[in-house]
């Protein structure tokens, strides 16, 4: 059961207006004596609907129902650990830029249809009750999650002739860990196997990406998408930043982590389930192409993709893919976890 504990009823806009502002859902304000609703229904940029999750820190994440895209995760200081550009359009059927929007059933140019598809310009529903996820992803001990599902629609029927289920579970936990559990399922109406690619573009805030490190990457090798897509190695004891970077990493580890030494944290990202990653940063000359990307805000974004790219995943009819996303931040200059040497586990399918 998802568990709104709105003022209005479930999907009424109407009387959550004025009632959705960060500061007075974190229980920031002096009158409000009891604990945070942890989920919240209200509107968002330019009216479109937005979940509202809070933890008993204060800690949020709000998430549009439009692109089922996670516009911000906030600390317990209201500092944002995402980016948002402040050229963003919230005007559908534009994709926003920050966050973490979601490509499906494409990511970037890897196929024929258009570049990271087309579930980020769709509108998702809050699913009540969704189907049971893996085992080895039990439902939260918290209460501020969602559910999210998007269905096929005439339009995508057309570019994509698949009848598909795809879910979106994010959990803000009650450390502020933010993690995201996305599903596709071949429905089984078309008797055939369905392919797709897969990214959640995660758009992180940092210092100046020009002294951040990264890592995780590392002598992995990657398709450089600034270079017709070559395949190339790079080593070294981490990723450093000093141009435009565009570089799908392929078969990455389960945990990769970019090092703010002047915010003195560490973003530390486990996926499971996608196991390519891509680095992204437009820099000064693409940034100035980019109409809805400040000139300057290159250097306060590194987009992080965990991915599944260099083999598009293949679902039998019935079958469903999971993956999961779980991101944190160490309070820290630096980083001194062991990150994890091996491979990737293989995408988690489930009939
Ligand atoms: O501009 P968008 O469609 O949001 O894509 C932003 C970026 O996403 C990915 O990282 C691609 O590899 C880049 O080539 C692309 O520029």
């Amino acid at each position: 059961m998802w568990p709104f504990k709105g003022k209005g009823k479930e999907g009424e806009l109407g009387e959550l207006a004025g009632s959705c502002s960060s500061d007075k859902a974190a229980g920031k304000e002096a009158a409000f004596d009891t604990d945070p609703d942890p989920v919240l229904l209200c509107p968002g940029p330019n009216g479109l609907q937005k979940v509202l999750l809070t933890n008993a820190k204060g800690c949020t994440v709000e998430i549009l129902l439009y692109g089922g895209q996670i516009i911000s995760w906030k600390d317990e200081y209201g500092e944002d650990c995402l980016f948002m550009s402040k050229k963003a359009s919230f005007t559908p059927p534009k994709a926003i830029r920050g966050g973490i929007p979601i490509c499906f059933p494409q990511f970037g140019t890897y196929g024929h249809l258009e570049t990271n598809g087309f579930a980020k310009h769709m509108t998702w529903t809050i699913e009540e009750d969704p189907p049971k996820i893996l085992q080895k992803y039990p439902t939260p001990k918290t209460k501020s999650f969602v559910d999210l599902l998007l269905l096929p629609s005439q339009n995508t029927n057309r570019i994509y002739p698949y009848t598909w289920e795809l879910r979106l579970r994010v959990i803000l936990g009650q450390n502020g860990n933010l993690t995201v559990i996305p599903r596709v399922r071949n429905m089984n109406l078309e008797k055939r196997d369905m392919m797709f690619t897969f990214a959640l573009q995660a758009h992180f805030n940092v210092s100046d990406v020009g002294e951040v490190r990264l890592e995780g990457l590392e002598a992995m090798d990657y398709y450089d998408h600034l270079n017709n897509n070559a395949r190339a190695t790079e080593y070294g004891d981490a990723l450093i930043f000093e141009k435009e970077v565009d570089k799908a990493y392929l078969e990455t580890p389960g945990k990769i982590a970019i090092i703010d030494h002047a915010k003195r944290r560490t973003y530390v990202v486990f996926k499971e389930g996608l196991p390519d990653c891509v680095l992204w940063n437009p820099w000064d000359k693409q940034a100035k192409k980019l109409p809805d990307f400040g000139d300057k805000e290159f250097r306060n974004m590194l987009c992080l993709q965990p991915a599944i790219i260099e083999r598009p995943l293949k679902l039998k009819p019935g079958q469903e893919w999971t993956g999961r996303v779980h991101f944190t931040v160490v309070n820290s200059s630096y980083f001194s976890g062991p990150l994890q040497p091996t491979r990737p586990s293989k995408p988690s399918i489930d009939s």
